[in-house]
């Protein structure tokens, strides 16, 4: 069984990603690796951290010249920013004159909620492990599972679809999502760059006032064949695993599967992908000759990938650290006070992005694994293989 794990502190020392359970003989590519940690690093609106840090994952297990092993793959990312920090927040007691408490929360972080829960008068003991930070290690065993998809035809990429008030109105090409990827400057991972500059004004509004701006990342899955993910049982849906993988990282506030928002207010005739049965040749690059004409389900059908892409949306309410604070209440006093402010984030829609490709990645590695098995990529190629000389007969 695939198992992830990641452990870290936004200011410790190093995040660790843990990948467990993949099969021997998968390529592993330290350049699309640090590649993908690049990635997440990138788009306007992120704030002065992003300059001290440069995110690099040592591999310490699992791995031998440049393929898997079997065994759990652990990494390590250096936190830069750590040297600034060894003294305010060292392991051991410490000097206590030097630490720098956070005593007033901010609304919309984990700081009140967390404070209150592990009985810490400081927050600081909190955002540490709730801080995005942790983002990095989901992206570097993400990656691993980006590699081991890729060697079964299966590719894991993002497009931001909103920032603020300004949106993408028209459907993607997939062409158009990895030539947005493979760009060497990232300002909002948008595929139009009409739309992109729109959304670049609303960034810089929010940094113009001291206010953040929050948005809509879409991930896209292409090339999984129908069959992954189950109907028969609650926790085995499809939908309801990606749901739960990418409302799990920090920020996101709302996950959509294919046009599940506007499905809702939409009649079932403009909304359900009417079938269609290809020709040989139409369906020559196809894992099947049954055929769609639009993909509002977003590949997902009774929690069983139909064939189609799958796509993913995650709405990220805006960041909550304010320039220009809320209103907070200061632990020690309990007199009313601004809510701290150190530095910030003001925008992050594409490295959500990212780091939710990620989530996917992982959960979808997972779920092929459960149906076609293997110790070796061999194995499981083998397996998969049949199973789609199955679905193309059928
Ligand atoms: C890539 C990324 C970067 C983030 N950067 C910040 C930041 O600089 N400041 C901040 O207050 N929140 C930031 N956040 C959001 C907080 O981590 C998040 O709001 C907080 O942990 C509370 O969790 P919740 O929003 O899921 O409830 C970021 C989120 C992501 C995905
Ligand atoms: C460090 C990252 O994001 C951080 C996520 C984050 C938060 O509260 O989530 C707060 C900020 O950290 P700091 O207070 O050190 O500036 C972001 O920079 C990162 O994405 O690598």
């Amino acid at each position: 069984m695939l198992q992830f794990s990641t452990a870290g502190e936004s200011h410790g020392e190093a995040l660790v990603a843990m990948l467990s359970g993949l099969p021997a003989g998968v390529p592993v590519d330290s350049a699309f690796l640090a590649r993908e940690l690049w990635r997440r690093q990138q788009g306007f609106g992120r704030g002065g951290r992003m300059r001290i840090e440069t995110d690099t994952a040592h591999i310490l297990s699992g791995v031998r010249h440049g393929k898997t092993i079997g065994s759990p793959i652990a990494m390590t990312i250096a936190n830069r920013d750590w040297k600034n920090w060894e003294e305010i927040l060292p392991v051991e007691e410490g000097d206590p004159s030097r630490h720098k408490a956070v005593a007033s929360p901010r609304p919309g972080h984990a700081d009140l909620a967390g404070a209150l829960k592990y009985n810490f008068a400081d927050a600081r003991y909190i955002l540490e492990r709730a801080s995005a930070r942790e983002s990095t290690a989901r992206v570097a065993a993400g990656a691993i599972a980006k590699m081991f998809l890729r060697s079964l035809g299966v590719e894991v990429l993002s497009h931001v679809v909103r920032v603020g008030a300004v949106e993408l109105q028209r459907p993607y090409q997939w062409d158009e999502i990895v030539a947005s990827t493979a760009r060497e400057t990232v300002l909002l991972n948008c595929i139009d760059p009409e739309v992109e500059q729109q959304m670049k004004g609303e960034v810089d509004k929010a940094l113009r006032t001291g206010d953040t701006v929050g948005g809509v990342f879409e991930v896209v899955v292409h090339g999984l064949p129908a069959g992954i993910g189950s109907h028969v049982t609650w926790e085995g849906r499809l939908d309801g695993l990606l749901a739960q993988a990418v409302m799990s990282l920090q920020a996101v506030k709302a996950v959509e599967i294919g046009r599940g928002v506007t499905a809702a207010e939409s009649m079932g005739s403009t909304v359900h992908d009417a079938i269609h049965y290809a020709t040989q040749e139409e369906a020559s690059a196809a894992h099947t000759r049954f055929t769609r004409e639009s993909n509002n389900a977003g590949g997902i059908e009774g929690g069983i990938s139909n064939g189609q892409d799958v796509t993913v949306r995650g709405y990220l309410k805006p960041i909550s650290t304010l320039r220009r604070p809320l209103a907070s209440v200061n632990f020690e006093t309990r007199e009313p006070v601004k809510a701290a402010y150190e530095r910030s984030d003001v925008c992050v829609v594409p490295a959500a992005g990212v780091a939710a490709e990620a989530m996917v990645a992982i959960t979808m590695a997972k779920l092929v694994l459960e149906k076609f098995g293997g110790d070796s990529l061999v194995e499981t190629q083998r397996n998969l293989n049949g199973y789609l000389e199955q679905i193309r007969k059928f």
